[in-house]
């Protein structure tokens, strides 16, 4: 779908490190978009670990898995730091549902990338109201790349880069799928959402 913006040397051959961003709304192909590169990583015989946080247990308790069931094994961890024990000597280091952490992921990456490794993050950049989703925000001011992926409008077809909630819950974290969630463009998003200035 994407070309990477480069697929980061190995730590053997002298890696800088880098930090690589993919967000966007649901359902826009951010999951793809990472096992894509994580894939490509393993063919170039780079030692790949992938982490997500063990709350999202949606299609599965220990795989990434995208909407279309695309999926890449996987270590759930409980919290950031738990990456950092578990990285080992690896390369590349892929996390997905980065949203669902707490500010210490971004230390965790910072420290994991000035030891050589290329860091892939996918998550969401807004959340149900259409604002910032910390910790995505800060992370993507620190990566070296940032990609910007978009669903499709479930109202009017254009790009979408909201994540429309169908329920009147008002919690932040509420995981869901097509049950519970529509993309939607801006202008189909705040059309419904009036309460949201
Ligand atoms: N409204 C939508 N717009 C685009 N893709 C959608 C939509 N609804 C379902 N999909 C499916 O979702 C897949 C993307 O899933 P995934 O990579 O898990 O997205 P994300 O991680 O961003 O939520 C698409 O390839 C498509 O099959
Ligand atoms: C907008 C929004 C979403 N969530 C939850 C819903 C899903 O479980 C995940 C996002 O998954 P995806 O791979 O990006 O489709 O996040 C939430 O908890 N709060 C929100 O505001
Ligand atoms: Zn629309």
């Amino acid at each position: 779908m994407f070309i990477e913006p480069s697929i980061g040397r190995s730590k053997s051959s002298g890696g800088k490190g880098q930090i690589e961003v993919i967000c966007g709304s649901m359902f826009s192909g951010k999951t793809e978009e990472l096992i894509r590169r994580l894939n490509r990583a393993k063919i170039a015989r780079q030692k790949v670990e992938i982490f997500k946080p063990a709350v999202d247990k949606r299609y599965s308790d220990s795989d990434v898995v995208s909407h279309d069931e695309t999926m890449i094994r996987s270590t759930p961890v409980d919290f950031a730091g738990d990456i950092l024990l578990l990285s080992g000597d690896c390369d590349v280091i892929g996390i997905d549902e980065v949203q669902f952490f707490d500010e210490e992921i971004i230390t965790v990456v910072q420290k994991l990338s000035r030891q050589g490794k290329r860091i892939i993050l996918a998550g969401l950049d807004m959340d149900f109201e259409g604002r910032p989703f910390e910790p995505m925000p800060s992370l993507m001011a620190i990566a070296e790349f940032v990609t910007k992926v978009h669903a499709i409008c479930m109202k009017c077809g254009d790009l979408a880069a909201f994540s429309f909630r169908l329920s009147d819950s008002k919690m932040k974290v509420m995981l869901g799928e097509k049950e519970a969630y529509e993309a939607r463009c801006r202008k189909c998003f705040f059309e419904e959402r009036r309460d949201v200035t």
